[in-house]
């Protein structure tokens, strides 16, 4: 395997009730300020309450998550207890000092529009119940990474959220059955999920019910193997789990065929 460099590290940052300072509250931290609040921060935000973006004062009135001061950024002691920085403000010099700031504190921060004040970068995001996919060209071309997340969006399977909400249940529910971290019960428990995810397609897991769970664990992680879904009861006809892609295909070379038979059999009149 050949390690090239100059990426980033992607991670799914876990900020549950965590401290996040946004300085600014115009149109790029309201962004900002909605996607640390659906990660469950809690947040504060400095800004002066003239040029608030109408979705920041939204959130200051209805989130019990977020604090607002109605000012400018002091320095340090705005700094104190906040695990992570982030500035969206008109004020290049500033932007830069707090950036200094963080670095001193060893607190993570970035700088909208100033990459190398950034410890790490925010990137386009699509978001359909747990499933979070951020697509970032590492500082190259944001709006292109909005654009290509539109293609990507457009590729997605209709039901893959409650695909992976029945996948996380059933994960549960294993883990009940068969607790414990590691050691051979974890190896077959990962070997029977990796078994599951590869029979059934992203329709038939979506389908899974209460029952049809109960059934896959009773009747197949306690005996040892993984039932397909018709012996679940749940079951989609063949065709469902034709890729939209080849979709157009079939039906032109469908088109293609009944033309072809109309001709012959007008010939032969
Ligand atoms: C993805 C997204 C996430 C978000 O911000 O939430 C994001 N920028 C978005 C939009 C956007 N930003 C800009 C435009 C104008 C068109 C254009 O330049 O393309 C548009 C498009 C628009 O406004 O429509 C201007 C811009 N952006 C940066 C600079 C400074 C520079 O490059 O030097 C300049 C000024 C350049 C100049 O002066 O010319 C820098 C950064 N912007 C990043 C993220 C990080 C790298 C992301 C990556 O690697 O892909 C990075 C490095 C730092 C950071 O901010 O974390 C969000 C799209 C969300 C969505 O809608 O899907
Ligand atoms: N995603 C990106 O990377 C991206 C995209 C577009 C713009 N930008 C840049 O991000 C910055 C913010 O953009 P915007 O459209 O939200 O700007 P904006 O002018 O709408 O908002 C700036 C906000 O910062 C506040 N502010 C200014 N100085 C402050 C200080 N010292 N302390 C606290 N608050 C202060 C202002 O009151 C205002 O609410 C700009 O520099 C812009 O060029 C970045």
């Amino acid at each position: 395997m050949s390690v090239t460099g100059g990426g980033s590290l992607l991670l799914a940052w876990r900020l549950k009730d965590k401290r996040v300072l946004i300085v600014g509250g115009g149109d790029v931290a309201s962004g900002r300020i909605e996607a640390v609040l659906v990660a469950d921060a809690l947040v504060t935000i400095i800004s002066p309450a003239l040029g608030l973006h109408p979705q920041t004062r939204h959130f200051i009135e209805n989130s019990d998550r977020v604090t607002y001061h109605d000012r400018v950024f002091q320095g340090h002691d705005d700094l104190d207890g906040v695990d992570m920085v982030l500035t969206a403000i008109d004020d290049v010099e500033w932007s830069r000092q707090i950036c200094a700031l963080c670095r001193e504190l060893k607190i993570p921060v970035n700088v909208a529009d100033i990459p190398p004040s950034c410890d790490f970068y925010f990137g386009s995001q699509i978001r359909r119940g747990p499933l979070q996919i951020m697509i970032s060209t590492n500082g190259n071309g944001p709006k292109l990474a909005n654009i290509i997340k539109k293609r990507i969006e457009g590729t997605l399977p209709e039901n893959v959220e409650e695909a992976i909400e029945k996948i996380g249940a059933l994960r549960a529910k294993l883990r009940e059955r068969a607790p414990g971290v590691g050691g051979l019960l974890g190896k077959k428990r990962m070997r029977w999920m990796v078994s599951v995810c590869n029979t059934w397609s992203i329709d038939e897991l979506a389908r899974l019910g209460n029952d049809s769970m109960e059934k896959l664990l009773v009747e197949g992680w306690d005996k040892g193997r993984v039932l397909k879904p018709h012996e679940t009861g749940v079951a989609v006809p063949w065709w469902w789990n034709i890729p939209p892609q080849v979709t157009p295909g079939i039906a032109g070379f469908t088109c293609g065929v009944a033309v072809t038979v109309a001709i012959f059999i007008l010939r032969r009149r």
